[in-house]
């Protein structure tokens, strides 16, 4: 298990005091930290320094002074084993930050000859190759009396360090991927930096240098190359020396030495600047810690350490995190709007929003993401935007749906509306109206869906705003065809009202010619509707010389004929029938030539002018019964009316059946016409001849005078006179006659029934004959008045004049 080294004390392990910003990253088991990251983040701050920060390790025997050395350079805080207890401090790899600007950290590694012989050799192969994979400098750290004097130590520690170097960064350059981190790590080029301690002896620096290269060349000769690896020591390593004074015995000079070497550890301007860009492994520093535990993993259990790998595996690992922080904030911008659209809305500027929210988290992405394995992060990018344009794409289907539905919605409304405001005016039309109507609502429409489609979006929405074009179509469509439709009705009622008195006028006149007159009329303004449909059509935008103006002509004219038919059927009424068969009749018979009334006299023959007369008006029954479609130019015309449209049926104004029916009612009528002729020559010609009046003045003559002369007759004459005269002025002579008539035969019924039984008392009753009940001759003749059908005589066709002249004329008898 890992252990954080923190707040050790001096006092357990001879070592000063530490320093709570120290992390014993592998410790003694060889267990990686866990807590790399948090110390990364809160300790060190390194975290978000990308590629800005570098990582030097030392390596050297134990208790040479490394610890001393790097907290002299750096500022660090490691452990510094007792002067007085000289025993081992530190075990396993040790991390700190330098105190300097600049992001460096320092690991503080094992010494070698710290251990037992096959534990030490696995150990420092092992610290060698991750130092070596995450560390750009090496820190060689050895006594001045040890250079040049093949010291086992040194030279297996030397030996590691090249033959880790070469596997891991030999093989020309390890997999590819073509990122920016990938192509430096293939590259990178470590600097071996030797620190002679104790250097005491006149021998200068460059002496030292040289015998320490030679010792380089040698072992860099005895190793054997991977195949393809570029087989020069300088290919991977750069080489520079220093040496530091004695610090127990020149500790001034040990100082001085120090803080000039400190100087070319932490000054980016100075030309000997250590830490230079080539060395960088490249591995971003948020990626770091899960680089380095990679690393370790791989080395710890022996393990081929494919650096290329280790770093896609690092890339995989530290985008799929990236990605789903970027996601985080995306979503939460993306719910509001995700319900705005499930709710129906519209939202304004989306296209905007969309675009800053889709940009901002694969900006977040790019910002970390685009340090990692290039192959690895465009693989996880394009998934990042697939993902991100799945949930964007899903509201902004939704947002366009809803502005879609919003606009058909709109331009129903609209156009309603529109319609109705501008169709009374002079200049209205329909196409210009909803012309105007939909590019309203289509512009409202492109507002909507502005910037949706931003550049980079794998989505256009052509297909919806294609499918609202089609639904803005349709509802044109149909309302072109109510349009049509009203215009048709429309016409149809002119042309009804236009027909109305021309059917009144010639169905009322029943001459021969009148469907001809009907049916002109008709023709005249199904021409004039024809040019009126064929402007309005004009106007709702119907395409003249298709077929849609031919049909709605063809509708149209089936419209104008149902409103005239329906016109024809009103006036075919039986009542209407009726009066025109009983108006011509009359006509005929009543008056003249001259168009006088005609006052009969026992000379004409009132039968044959009533047969002529009854016969005419027979005649325009079948007349008035079925239009004479023959008499229309239309009427019959190919293609006048729609397919299937019964234009037969509607000819037929009276069915044969009301023909036969009409007839006998129209004969019943006819004959009491002529019953009143009859019944008007007695009136007029039946007087008294004059030789009576001169017979009744001589017998009279003494009543007369007797009535003259006696008050009481005269006034009794008088009040009979005046009761005379207001009976006739009332013309209530016929009732009264009738009264009259019942009372004195219920009063001879009464003294017939008397008079039998008083003979019935006094003769014994015959039983062969039986009592007659005589009726009275007025009650019979009254009793035959009411039963013989007033119509009998004239009922008969053909007979009209041997009726009118003989017997059936009961009143005529009387
Ligand atoms: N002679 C000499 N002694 C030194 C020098 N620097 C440090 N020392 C002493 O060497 C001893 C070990 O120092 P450390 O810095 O702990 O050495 P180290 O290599 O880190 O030790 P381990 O971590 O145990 O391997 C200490 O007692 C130091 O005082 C030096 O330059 N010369």
């Amino acid at each position: 298990m890992a252990a954080a080294g923190m707040m050790r004390r001096s006092d357990s392990n001879g070592k000063e005091a530490s320093s709570a910003t120290r992390l014993q990253l592998i410790d003694e088991e060889q267990q990686f930290s866990d807590q790399l990251t948090g110390f990364m983040q809160n300790k060190w701050g390194m975290y978000e320094a990308g590629f800005d920060y570098d990582v030097v390790a030392v390596f050297g025997s134990q208790s040479t002074g490394k610890s001393t050395l790097l907290n002299r350079l750096f500022g660090t805080r490691f452990d510094v084993m007792s002067e007085a207890q000289r025993q081992q401090t530190t075990r396993g790899i040790w991390a700190d930050r330098a105190t300097s600007e600049n992001s460096v950290l320092i690991l503080d590694v094992e010494g070698t000859d710290g251990r037992e012989r096959g534990e030490q050799q696995d150990f420092e192969r092992k610290s060698a190759l991750f130092s070596l994979a995450v560390g750009e400098v090496v820190i060689v750290n050895l006594w001045e009396n040890m250079v040049g004097l093949y010291n086992g130590a040194n030279l297996g520690l030397l030996k590691t360090v090249m033959e880790v170097n070469l596997q891991l960064f030999g093989g020309g350059g390890g997999g590819g991927g073509g990122g920016e981190g990938q192509q430096a790590s293939a590259k990178s080029k470590t600097l071996l930096f030797f620190v002679i301690r104790d250097h005491v002896s006149p021998a200068p620096l460059e002496s030292l240098a040289r015998t320490l290269r030679a010792d380089l060349a040698r072992i860099w000769e005895g190793l054997g190359k991977p195949a393809g690896a570029p087989p020069a020591f300088d290919a991977y390593f750069d080489v520079r020396f220093a040496s530091l004074p004695h610090k127990l015995l020149q500790p001034e000079a040990f100082e001085a030495g120090a803080r000039e070497l400190r100087r070319a550890f932490r000054d980016r301007g100075a030309a000997d600047y250590v830490f230079r860009s080539e060395y960088r492994r490249r591995v971003p520093a948020d990626g770091f810690p899960a680089y380095a535990q990679g690393v370790w993993a791989a080395v710890a259990h022996n393990k081929d350490l494919d650096l290329p790998t280790q770093q896609e595996l690092l890339a995989q690992f530290r985008c799929d995190e990236i990605a789903a922080a970027a996601l985080e904030p995306f979503r939460a911008a993306l719910a509001p709007l995700r319900q705005g659209a499930q709710d129906g809305l519209v939202a304004d500027g989306l296209g905007g929003a969309a675009q800053a929210m889709r940009a901002a988290a694969l900006g977040d992405f790019d910002a970390q993401a685009r340090r990692y394995h290039g192959g690895v992060y465009a693989k996880r990018r394009a998934a990042l935007a697939a993902a991100l344009d799945a949930e964007l794409h899903a509201v902004l289907v939704a947002h366009v749906r809803n502005a879609a539905a919003a606009a058909c919605a709109a331009f129903g409304r609209d156009c309603a509306r529109a319609i109705g405001e501008a169709s009374a005016r002079a200049d209205y039309a329909f196409a210009a109206v909803v012309g105007g109507v939909r590019a309203a609502v289509e512009a409202a429409y492109a507002r909507a869906v502005d910037g949706l489609a931003f550049a980079g979006a794998p989505w256009s929405f052509g297909a919806e705003a294609r499918q609202l074009a089609a639904a803005l179509d349709a509802q044109t469509g149909e309302l072109r065809a109510r349009e049509v439709a009203r215009v048709v009705a429309r016409l149809a009622d002119d042309t009804r009202a236009a027909m109305a008195d021309v059917v009144a006028e010639r169905l009322g006149g029943g001459a021969a010619d009148m469907w001809r007159h009907v049916l002109a009329a008709f023709d005249g303004e199904a021409e004039a509707c024809d040019a009126r449909l064929a402007r309005a059509l004009e106007a709702a935008g119907v395409e003249a010389g298709g077929g849609e103006p031919a049909a709605a002509a063809r509708r149209m004219h089936a419209a104008l004929w149902d409103g005239v038919a329906g016109l024809l059927r009103d006036e075919s009424a039986d009542a209407a029938v009726l009066q025109r068969l009983r108006a011509a009749v009359e006509d005929a018979f009543r008056y003249d030539a001259h168009g006088l009334p005609r006052v009969w006299t026992p000379a004409d023959d009132i039968d044959a002018h009533f047969a002529a007369a009854r016969d005419a008006a027979r005649a325009l029954l079948p007349r008035l019964a079925r239009v004479d479609a023959g008499a229309s130019r239309v009427l019959h015309a190919e293609g006048f009316f729609p397919a299937g449209y019964d234009v037969a049926r509607t000819l037929v104004l009276v069915a044969a059946g009301r023909q036969r029916d009409l007839a006998k009612r129209f004969a019943r009528e006819a004959d009491a016409l002529f019953m009143e002729a009859k019944r008007s020559v007695v009136a007029t010609h039946g007087r008294v001849p004059p030789w009576v009046l001169v017979l009744l003045v001589l017998l009279g003559w003494n009543e007369a005078m007797a009535v003259l002369f006696n008050p009481v007759y005269l006034v009794l004459v008088c009040l009979v006179g005046g009761a005379a005269f207001v009976v006739h002025s009332l013309g209530l002579w016929a009732p009264l006659l009738r009264a009259a008539n019942g009372v004195s035969g219920i009063a001879g019924d009464h003294v017939h029934r008397l008079l039998v039984e008083a003979v019935n008392r006094t003769e014994p009753p015959v039983a062969s004959n039986p009592p007659l009940r005589r009726r009275s001759s007025r009650t019979k003749a009254k009793e035959e008045i009411e039963m013989e059908p007033i119509g009998r005589s004239g009922s008969g066709s053909g007979s009209g004049s041997a009726a009118g002249s003989g017997s059936e004329s009961p009143s005529l008898q009387q």
